[in-house]
């Protein structure tokens, strides 16, 4: 059956139903990462925030229409979250040989997988059946997905609501290892990091200087840095070892060795021990894929990812 029944996500979902499906996605998220390296951290990121907000339901895919604004006009979201154009590449790709079959939130969590092994991180098995949203929240948007200059108690309460922990909390911020961010997402701490005009003592302040010179302190909002300087493309666990030596490029990444026992330890594990990092990193993922997703005869299976069915 093309509903996912039992209620409960699993590998198989689509073995006999669109035996092809996993094939496909991997040759497009392949293609388009050819094109662009930088692709394979903006379809990982795709998943994120589509599970931070009422679930991995593909919500964040909608576009805004007279019923309905889309996540992707919120806060976090408008002007970064990228990848759509690929989204909609496999999902074509996918209605020609196995129509109405694959759901739009099943898509991103094996584009995430993808994007994650092309780029040299761990594999892992996807559990799948997750079924569409027939609506999106701009608010939980806002308010659910953690922020750059959140607080460290923000952000691990942000995830624990998801039901995820500390453990998945630093595991999952070493997809931080690829990909870029503009100047305004970590702007505060190069000038201003607690209203009292001074920067981030815990930024390096020779990589703060660096990065200043393409981040002024107006200006160039949309100007992009790599958020892992010494490997902005590969998949490792060089996000740690930047961390220890105090340039992490947000707050949010900084602050897992400065204001926390545990998360700092576990930063010197996955530093010391790219393999350990790895073997969670697939199990936080698996779990964060496991958000509160639709299954049964709940949502819908999407032609378009971008709207619901009529
Ligand atoms: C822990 C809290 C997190 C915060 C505060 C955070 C924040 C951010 C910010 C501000 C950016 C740059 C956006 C921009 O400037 O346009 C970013 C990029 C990114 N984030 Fe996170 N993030 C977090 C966790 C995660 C998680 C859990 C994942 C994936 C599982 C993830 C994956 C990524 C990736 C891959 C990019 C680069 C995207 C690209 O180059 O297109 N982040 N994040
Ligand atoms: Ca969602």
């Amino acid at each position: 059956s093309k509903s996912n029944y039992y209620g409960y996500l699993y590998p198989q979902f689509y073995d006999w139903s669109c035996p092809q499906a996993k094939e496909i996605v991997k040759s497009v998220v392949a293609k388009a990462v050819a094109r662009e390296a930088r692709m394979a951290a903006s379809l990982l990121r795709l998943h994120f925030h589509d599970c931070f907000v009422k679930g991995c339901d593909a919500s964040l895919l909608l576009d805004s229409s007279a019923t309905l604004i889309s996540e992707k006009r919120s806060n976090t979201n408008r002007n970064s979250v990228r990848g759509f154009e690929v989204i909609d590449e496999i999902k074509s790709a996918l209605e020609k040989e196995c129509p109405q079959t694959v759901s739009c939130a099943d898509i991103l969590a094996l584009a995430a997988r993808d994007s994650t092994v092309l780029a040299g991180g761990p594999n892992w098995e996807v559990p799948l059946g997750r079924r569409d949203s027939r609506d999106a929240s701009l608010s939980g948007s806002n308010n659910n997905i953690p922020a750059p200059n959140n607080t460290f108690n923000t952000i691990l309460t942000k995830f624990k609501l998801k039901g995820l922990d500390l453990v998945d909390l630093v595991t999952l911020s070493g997809s931080h290892t690829i990909g870029n961010a503009r100047c305004t997402s970590f702007r505060q701490r190069l000038y201003n990091q607690s209203g009292n005009s001074l920067p981030d003592y815990t930024l390096d302040q020779t990589y703060a200087a660096q990065l200043r010179t393409r981040c002024p302190k107006s200006g160039g909002d949309q100007n992009l840095f790599v958020m892992d300087f010494v490997s902005p493309t590969k998949f490792d666990n060089s996000y740690f070892k930047n961390l220890l030596a105090s340039r992490g490029l947000f707050n949010s990444d900084q602050v897992l060795v400065t204001k926390n026992q545990a998360t700092l330890a576990l930063v010197k594990l996955y530093a010391e021990n790219n393999e350990i990092f790895f073997e969670q990193f697939a199990k936080s993922m698996v779990k964060m894929g496991n958000i509160s997703p639709l299954t049964g005869y709940r949502g819908e299976i999407r032609k378009n990812c971008r709207m619901m069915n009529s």
